[in-house]
C-alpha cells in the first residue's frame, strides 16, 4: 500500500517579530495561507527507512538523514517506509518547502497506520505546527501556537521567487528591531479589496534584513506591483519568494505570463491561497 500526502507552498500574508526568547528564537505573529501548489510526497511501507528526491526542484535538496522528510519519519518512528519526494518548490525560499515536506510525512505516516503524530512536531521546525494544519491561520510564539482565524475572501495570487537562495538564520541574525507590535484582530470580510487595505497595514518585519541580502526581492516586488489588478505585493517567510494578490485565478495567471516573459529562468506559479 502507498499513501501520497500534498506539501503546499505556505505564504506568509503578514510576519510581525515581536521579540526574542533567551534561547535566540524570535516570537512571531503571523497571518499564513497556503496554496495549491506544493511537493508531492509517497510513502510506501519498507524494510528500512529510504529517502529518494525527484522532481524539477530536486537538484541541490539533501537527500541523507538532514533532509526534514528522513528528521519527520526518525521523529513519529513506528514501522518504516520508503520516501518519495517530489520537488516542485524552491528551496530556502520563505514558502516553508522543508516544513511543508515534513509536515506531510507526519500526515502520511499517519494516515498509513493510524500511528501517533509526535506531541511536540515545533521541535522538528518553527512551521511545522501550521504546515500540518495547512490551512489559513495565525501563527504565533516561535510557531508552535496556531490558531483558526476568521474567514479570509477569496484569495489568488503570484508567487515569485528570483533564484536566489535566502538563509532563514542569515536573516534573522541581521534584524536589528526585534521587538515590534503585533498584528490587531485579523478583519473579517468577504471581498479582497478590502481585505488588502487592511493586510497593508501590517508588514513583514524580515522584508529589510532579506533584502539587504538579496536586493532582487525590491525588483520582484516591483514587478509585481505593476501587473494589472495587484492589490498589494509583498515578501514571505524569510524571503526571497514574493506574492501579488489578485481578486481572480485568471488576473494572477495573467500577471504569472507577464512576469515569467520578463524574466524567464525566475520561478513564477500563479495559484488560490487558502
Ligand atoms: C520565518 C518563518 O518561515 C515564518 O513562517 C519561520 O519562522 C521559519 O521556520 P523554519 O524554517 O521551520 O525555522 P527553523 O528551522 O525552526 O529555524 C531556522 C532558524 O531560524 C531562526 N528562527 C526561526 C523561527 C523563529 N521563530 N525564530 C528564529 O529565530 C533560528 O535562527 C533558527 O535556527
Ligand atoms: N525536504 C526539503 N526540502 C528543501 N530543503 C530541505 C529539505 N530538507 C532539508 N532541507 C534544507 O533546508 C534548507 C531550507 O529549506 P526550506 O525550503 O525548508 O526553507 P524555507 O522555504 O526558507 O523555509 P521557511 O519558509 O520555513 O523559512 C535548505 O537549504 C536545505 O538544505
Amino acid at each position: 500500500m502507498t499513501v501520497e500526502a500534498f506539501a503546499p507552498a505556505k505564504i506568509n500574508l503578514s510576519l510581525h517579530v515581536t521579540g526574542r526568547r533567551a534561547d535566540g528564537y524570535h516570537l512571531l505573529d503571523s497571518l499564513v495561507a497556503f496554496a495549491d501548489i506544493g511537493d508531492r510526497i509517497r510513502l510506501t511501507p519498507a524494510a528500512e527507512w529510504s529517502l529518494a528526491v525527484e522532481g524539477p526542484m530536486a537538484p541541490g535538496v539533501p537527500t541523507g538523514e538532514d533532509n526534514l522528510c528522513l528528521k519527520a519519519a526518525r521523529m513519529m518512528g513506528g514501522p518504516p517506509a520508503a520516501i518519495t519526494l517530489i520537488k516542485e518548490l524552491p528551496a530556502a525560499a520563505g514558502i516553508g518547502g522543508g516544513s511543508a515536506d515534513a509536515a506531510a510525512v507526519l500526515r502520511g505516516l499517519n494516515a498509513l497506520d493510524e500511528r501517533p503524530l509526535p506531541a511536540e512536531p515545533v521541535a522538528l521546525g518553527a512551521d511545522i505546527p501550521v504546515c500540518l494544519r495547512a490551512r489559513a491561520a495565525r501563527m504565533r510564539g516561535i510557531g508552535e501556537q496556531v490558531e483558526d482565524v476568521p474567514s479570509l475572501p477569496p484569495l489568488y495570487a503570484c508567487l515569485v521567487n528570483p533564484g536566489v537562495t535566502v538563509p532563514t538564520p542569515d536573516i534573522f541574525a541581521t534584524l536589528t528591531q526585534r521587538e515590534n507590535a503585533p498584528m490587531p484582530d485579523i478583519q473579517e470580510c468577504t471581498e479582497i479589496e478590502e481585505f488588502a487595505v487592511w493586510l497593508a497595514r501590517q508588514r513583514n518585519d524580515l522584508e529589510g534584513p532579506a533584502r539587504a541580502i538579496a536586493p532582487s526581492i525590491g525588483v520582484v516586488l516591483g514587478l509585481l506591483a505593476a501587473t494589472s489588478g495587484c492589490q498589494l505585493a509583498r515578501m514571505s517567510g524569510s524571503g526571497a519568494t514574493c506574492f501579488g494578490l489578485y481578486p481572480s485565478l485568471p488576473e494572477a495567471r495573467e500577471a504569472a505570463a507577464e512576469i515569467r516573459a520578463q524574466r524567464p529562468n525566475w520561478w513564477v506559479a500563479a495559484t488560490p491561497l487558502g
